[in-house]
């Protein structure tokens, strides 16, 4: 049984995670929401084995994730499938708040719209990582990537707390190791792969978004 969970937590590769975010996407570049939140699970997991200092990060990612997983094992869990057929089916029948807060605070558009907001500083985040030198800062990195995304949606407490969290991160050579995806060629070479559909599945999420005017849901 040890063995068992041994083996299991040595399989755990970055790259598997970031693989479930190119299984995303449907034939007709519909974004699926189940392998959206595997994504995230695998990331919040990934998180979490660099230290207690992120648990208030991974706590709100895992409520939302949550909060996903409900609306899949709902009633109405088939208009779930994709973020397109949840925005439909969301707008059709009224459930989202869109001005201000109200009735639905846990509405599946609500919900996904903060961790595509999260998808953007990922994207920001390892694209920096990929571009970065043996002595790159990932604290520094991380921290830009942020301020440049969600930053502007989070009010100033949460501000400074991300900013303390950051400075907790490990530097590049052991943030690289504990990806485990191989020798650091491999892990820029992996990021290079993954990054163009990691930005796919973020453009197609925020332009949906934009066409139905739900990017800024109280
Ligand atoms: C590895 C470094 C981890 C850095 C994570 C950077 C993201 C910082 C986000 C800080 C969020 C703080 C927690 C609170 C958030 C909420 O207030 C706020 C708004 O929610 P509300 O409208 O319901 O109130 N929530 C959010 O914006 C959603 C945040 C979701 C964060 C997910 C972060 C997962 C990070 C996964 C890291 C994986 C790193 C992999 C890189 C190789």
């Amino acid at each position: 049984m040890a063995d068992a969970v041994m083996s299991e937590e040595q399989k755990f590769s970055l790259k598997e995670v970031l693989d479930t975010f190119q299984s995303c996407l449907t034939e007709n570049k519909e974004v699926k929401i189940d392998q959206y939140v595997a994504g995230w699970r695998g990331l919040v997991r990934f998180m979490n084995s660099l230290g207690s200092v992120f648990s208030f990060i991974s706590k709100d990612a895992v409520s939302k994730i949550q909060i996903m997983v409900n609306h899949r094992n709902g009633e109405n869990g088939a208009q779930y499938t994709t973020i397109q057929s949840m925005v439909k089916y969301e707008l059709d029948n009224g459930l989202v708040d869109l001005t201000k807060r109200g009735s639905f605070p846990e509405s599946g558009c609500r919900t996904l719209l903060r961790l595509h907001r999260a998808l953007r500083w990922l994207e920001l985040f390892l694209e920096r990582l990929r571009t970065s030198t043996e002595d790159g800062k990932t604290s520094v990195m991380c921290s830009e990537a942020y301020n440049e995304s969600l930053a502007q949606f989070h009010p100033w407490i949460i501000r400074k707390a991300s900013g303390v969290a950051f400075c907790a991160l490990p530097g590049r050579p052991t943030f690289f190791e504990v990806m485990n995806v191989g020798p650091p060629e491999q892990v820029v070479a992996m990021l290079g792969d993954a990054l163009p559909l990691i930005s796919e599945v973020y453009q197609l999420t925020q332009d949906l978004y934009s066409q139905h005017n739900l990017l800024d849901i109280p």
